[in-house]
């Protein structure tokens, strides 16, 4: 059990959002039990007096100041000790970890932390990032605190919360509207209603590439790249086009919430022929260098030209990618390579073209670009 990385699972949404609320509901639930927490709080209390009273030392408080200023020592340091602190037996032992971050942070530096600091990596991997969403307040927050965009288009989840407050005809309205946004947004990321009785708490942890249950990688639940497809079926899904103004007019409501985070677009490519894995790595190098810290988030699976059979999965969040995972074969009849982005004015002409170079210099450059710097 330990020698299998723990997931982790950032928490995360604007301040009041109701992450403390759902993160209790979690720790009340049984099944939630081998659950560790890391709770980042501005405040003396992090969160209510259950949660400290029935999950003693599991739970450690960090009151030092904002999670992504501190992130480089603190988080890391206590991931670490909490760790060394279960191998000891200090602690129970907990097969999965949740950092509740404050709902100011931008949620990259604790994900770039996690994929790229090596002692880390050994004991913990990235598991997903849920975001809560106030639909009280949501359209304010997206209008008035850019970081609130980019922690729902980075989500694995977005769960809605408040939605048990009285909502009149109108509001139901604006309900809809802000679920169409939040799919533009993030079009893989499943929306939950906190309220909905067929809600299950379990669906907010199966977003992992492995699986740790069925110690198997789950590459096409993980990647979803069919979400980003736009077809009959799926017209909210885009990635192509800015003018979402036409969709969902509700009578004599006056916002248009879709102009929010009108230049994230997410959108998925396809390459049809195996790429050299030089031609692809000076083309993400390209692409990193021009718009890192607008790459959003990258997933993709990858058919590489020199290793037939054994595709690739990266992962990248803005400049960061996750050390790449070969597969030992394909997890389906489809050896396309498939990678999907969210960007942010970032088009995906703009990506379409990188990749399309990358075709035409793989044949050229491959050779020239040694073993040891591509994939
Ligand atoms: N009616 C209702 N109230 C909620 C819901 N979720 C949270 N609240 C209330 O909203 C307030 C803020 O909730 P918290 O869970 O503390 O929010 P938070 O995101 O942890 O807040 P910060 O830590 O300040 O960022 C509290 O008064 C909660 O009781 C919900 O789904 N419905």
């Amino acid at each position: 059990m330990i020698d299998t990385p723990i997931p982790v699972t950032l928490l995360t949404g604007f301040l009041g959002s109701g992450k403390s609320t759902l993160l209790s509901g979690i720790l009340r639930d049984p099944r939630f039990s081998d659950t560790a927490v890391v709770v980042n709080e501005f405040g003396e209390v992090g969160i209510d007096g259950f949660l400290v009273e029935h999950s003693l030392e599991q739970t450690v408080e960090m009151t030092s100041g904002c999670l992504c200023c501190t992130i480089r020592g603190d988080v890391r340091e206590t991931l670490l000790s909490l760790h060394r602190r279960q191998e000891e037996g200090q602690v129970p032992s907990f097969e999965r970890l949740i950092i509740e971050t404050t709902g100011l942070a931008d949620p990259a530096p604790v994900i770039h932390t996690l994929m790229t600091d090596r002692r880390l990596a050994r004991r913990y991997m990235l598991g997903g990032v849920i975001t809560v969403v106030d639909i009280t307040t949501a359209e304010m927050t997206f209008e008035r605190h850019e970081e609130s965009i980019k922690q729902t288009a980075v989500a694995d989840r977005i769960v809605l919360t408040k939605t048990d407050m009285a909502l009149d005809p109108a509001s139901r309205s604006d309900l809809a509207a802000l679920k169409a946004l939040l799919r533009r947004l993030n079009p893989a990321a499943p929306i939950f209603d906190r309220h909905d009785p067929a809600f299950d708490l379990r669906q907010l942890f199966n977003t992992s590439l492995y699986d740790p249950g069925t110690k198997s990688l789950d590459v096409q639940g993980w990647l979803n790249a069919e979400a980003y497809t736009p077809d009959d079926d799926h017209d909210h899904h885009h990635g192509h086009g800015h003018d979402h103004s036409h969709e969902h007019h509700h009578g004599d409501h006056h916002h248009d919430i879709n102009r929010h985070g009108a230049d994230i677009e997410a959108f998925s490519l396809e390459l049809d022929k195996p790429i050299s894995s030089a031609a692809f790595t000076v083309a993400l190098d390209l692409l990193i260098s021009y718009k890192g810290a607008d790459l959003l988030r990258v997933k993709g699976i990858l058919n590489i030209r020199e290793k037939p059979g054994t595709p690739v999965v990266i992962h990248g969040v803005q400049h960061v990618f996750h050390e790449p995972v070969w597969l030992e074969a394909w997890p389906t009849e489809d050896h396309r390579s498939k990678i999907v982005f969210i960007t942010r004015g970032l088009p995906r002409e703009t990506v379409a073209t990188f990749f399309e170079a990358l075709q035409v210099i793989g044949d050229k450059e491959s050779s020239r670009v040694p073993e040891s710097e591509t994939l």
